[in-house]
């Protein structure tokens, strides 16, 4: 009780968020625009090389959070201390010819670690993953905590923001709308055909038979675009920190008691057979506060569904199965 009057009396006066992975393509960008919130009291940086300069750099910006660095393998559990919000960017991003799974030996470590150093620190936070392969890397990240007894299915989000963002950003282009007012609900999970964009729900939409396929198949591999256009160098930083920097500040605004805060995200729910399915969730002051149905599919989207279903499970698996085999 009086650990959480705690955590609500330094919410009032502003949230203390981590960012893991923060001197990496993603983790800079993210924490710029998290330094920009006046939500934000605290920005604790970790990652294992590079932290001080970003956090020096950072900490010139006339915002409210105070910039906190921490670097070195293993010094995790140091810099999420007070974390109530935690941000998780780490990890090696795709090359051109590989999946997000490809990513499965070397991210799943390294997410694990992570796991392990905020069940430790910080168990009662809310945990962001953006780490590939997210259909893994969450079902890692919930067997941690479980393993270690804290677990708190209301707390832990596979951040899939990113193809909420382009689903929006492809649908106006395609049908003449104001982006900021277009609203399209991305479903299932994030890799490939995993992602699937809820294009018959969107209200006043007409789209060609083709469109529906060619608009679905663009937000389905628009990573692969970038990781294209990059040739070598990466995969999508900017557009995943602006996506996350939306999540985070959506959570945020619903941890301090804003209503009606609902976005699409990968949370452990039974709407299906998988274990996390991303679906609009509305959030509240504790985490997960509503689950919501994703609605009535067209036969399109039904035999995308049905198709995913299995991938879903599968990789899921693979992520609870490193967690026991280690
Ligand atoms: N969920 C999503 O929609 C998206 C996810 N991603 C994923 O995000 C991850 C990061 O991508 P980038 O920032 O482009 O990669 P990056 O290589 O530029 O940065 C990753 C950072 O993580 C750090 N890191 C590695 N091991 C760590 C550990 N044990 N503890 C703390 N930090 C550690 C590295 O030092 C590096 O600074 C990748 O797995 C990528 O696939 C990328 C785009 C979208
Ligand atoms: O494509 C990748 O590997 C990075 C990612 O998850 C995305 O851009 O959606």
């Amino acid at each position: 009780m009086f650990r959480r009057l705690l955590v609500q009396s330094r919410r009032r006066h502003g949230s203390s968020v981590a960012v893991l992975g923060a001197a990496g393509g993603i983790g800079q960008p993210l924490s710029l625009l998290i330094k920009q919130s006046p939500l934000v009291s605290e920005l604790s940086l970790y990652d294992v090389v590079n932290t001080p300069g970003v956090a020096a750099d950072l900490s010139h910006c006339n915002t409210p959070g105070k910039v906190r660095a921490t670097v070195g393998e293993g010094k995790a559990v140091e810099a999420l201390q007070g974390a109530d919000v935690v941000v998780i960017p780490a990890g090696v991003p795709r090359k051109p010819g590989m999946t997000r799974d490809d990513l499965f030996n070397t991210n799943a470590k390294i997410v694990a670690t992570l796991a392990e150093a905020c069940g430790t620190a910080c168990p009662d936070a809310c945990f962001l993953v953006i780490s590939n392969p997210v259909n893994s890397t969450v079902p890692i990240f919930a067997e941690t905590l479980k393993k270690m007894g804290v677990y708190d299915k209301k707390r832990l989000f596979g951040v899939t923001t990113l193809d909420v963002v382009r689903a929006q950003t492809f649908v106006a282009e395609n049908q003449g709308t104001d982006v900021a007012t277009t609203k399209v609900d991305v479903i299932g999970g994030h890799a490939g055909t995993t992602i699937l964009p809820l294009l018959s729900q969107i209200p006043g939409a007409k789209f060609s038979d083709d469109d529906v396929k060619a608009l679905t198949r663009r937000v389905q591999f628009g990573g692969d675009e970038v990781v294209q256009a990059k040739d070598g160098a990466g995969s999508a930083t900017l557009s995943m920190a602006y996506a996350g920097a939306h999540f985070t500040f959506r959570l945020l605004d619903a941890l301090n008691g804003a209503p009606n805060v609902t976005e699409c995200t990968f949370v452990e729910n039974d709407l299906t057979r998988a274990p996390f399915f991303s679906t609009p969730v509305t959030l509240g002051k504790h985490g997960v506060d509503t689950i919501h149905p994703f609605g009535t599919l067209s036969a399109f989207e039904q035999d995308n569904f049905d198709a995913m279903l299995p991938d879903l499970l599968a990789q899921a698996e693979k992520g609870i199965a490193f967690v026991k085999n280690h």
